[in-house]
């Protein structure tokens, strides 16, 4: 049984008189120090000059200074910029910075799993990985709630690691929801897995190629979109506060019996293959090759496939559609 930990296995405390630096101010960025400040613990955000969100973090009532002098004031230090670009500012800002005692975070575990960053001995190195998006994470901490995280420990050098992280995740509210313990190599090959073939790589095919069937065969866009995308959250709203069978419960007895029957038509023995061998990439480490080589080539197949989604005539549907209905709240794509 995974051990998870909640509220009253956490003390805040742990982290007053502290400083926490959060470096980065983007999707888990914004919501971590936030919520942190929300709950009393003293913030710092590092970015670097010129940074766009600059003022953001300023507006949003925090303390906003560089990288190197956030580091260098810190005890804790959170580092919440894009995973391919952490490694150079690890280096040119961050690794000097830390001294003795002092703990360095991760919210997914890509660098210090497959080496690309490598801390000195003399300081605590967590994770607190939280289990959805930023901006959910932010809404949840408002709404009272939270969302689940994972916290691992890569080397304990005060020998209080654990307990700090805890805190940390206390402090942006996933020990409301829980948090398990896991390694920082069951949380980076979970993650990438899980978003590759379920989350967000899988749902998105599967969206696409619903409603691309839908409108090849002649029927409007319009329906096929509420079809293939809106109606999907409902049915996962669902799972989510059930389960699947809760799911079934609620749907029609047709649509029991065709899902049931025509969903492993879909999902089947060949994609289940194909997820087999997508697992044995990133355990391999072949996936944070490519995508560490894509980067360095200046991500050109990135780039390429970015646009492609942005351009998916799904989008320009969406668009018009969802203007329609004023309380979906979007997020701010600046
Ligand atoms: N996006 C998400 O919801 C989740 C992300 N994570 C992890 O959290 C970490 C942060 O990811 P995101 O929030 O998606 O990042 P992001 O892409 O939203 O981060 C952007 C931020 O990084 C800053 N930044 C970019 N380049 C920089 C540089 N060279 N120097 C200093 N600051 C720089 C930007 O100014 C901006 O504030 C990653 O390790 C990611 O795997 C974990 C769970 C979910
Ligand atoms: C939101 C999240 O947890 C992801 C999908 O793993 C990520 O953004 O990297
Ligand atoms: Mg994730
Ligand atoms: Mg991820």
């Amino acid at each position: 049984m995974a051990k998870i930990y909640y509220d009253g296995d956490a003390d805040l405390n742990l982290l007053k008189g502290k400083q926490v630096a959060v470096i980065g101010y983007g999707s888990q960025g914004h919501a971590h120090a936030l919520n942190l400040r929300d709950s009393g613990i003293d913030v710092v955000v590092g970015l670097y000059e010129g940074s766009r969100s600059w003022k953001r973090a300023e507006e949003d009532g925090l303390k906003v200074t560089t990288v190197e002098k956030a580091v260098s004031e810190a005890d804790v230090v959170m580092m919440l910029i894009p995973d391919t670009v952490q490694p150079s500012v690890y280096r040119k800002y961050v690794h000097e910075g830390l001294e003795e005692g002092n703990m360095l975070m991760f919210a997914h575990g890509f660098n210090i799993h497959y080496g690309q960053i490598i801390p000195p001995s003399y300081v605590d190195v967590t994770m607190v990985a939280p289990k959805s998006p930023g901006h959910i994470v932010r809404r949840m901490y408002q709404e009272g709630k939270g969302v689940p995280a994972l916290v691992a420990v890569h080397q304990d050098y005060s020998g209080k690691a654990l307990d700090l992280a805890l805190a940390y995740a206390k402090g942006i509210g996933c020990t409301r929801a829980g948090v398990i313990e896991t390694t920082f190599r069951e949380e980076t090959e979970t993650d990438l897995f899980g978003e590759q073939v379920d989350l967000c790589g899988g749902v998105a095919e599967l969206i696409k190629a619903t409603f691309e069937t839908l409108v090849e065969a002649g029927y409007q866009p319009e329906v096929a979109y509420f079809e293939a995308l809106h109606e999907l959250k409902l049915i996962v709203d669902l799972i989510y506060e059930g389960g699947i069978y809760a799911m079934w419960y609620s749907v029609s007895d047709t649509a029991k019996y065709g899902g049931m029957t025509r969903g492993r038509r879909v999902i089947n023995e060949s994609v289940r293959e194909e997820m087999r061998k997508i697992l044995k990439e990133i355990q391999t480490g072949e996936f944070a090759r490519e995508w560490i080589l894509e980067n360095m080539a200046g991500r050109p197949s990135y780039s390429k496939l970015l646009e492609m989604e942005k351009n998916h005539p799904i989008e320009e549907v969406g668009k018009r559609l969802r203007k329609m209905m004023p309380w979906l709240k979007g997020i701010d794509l600046e």
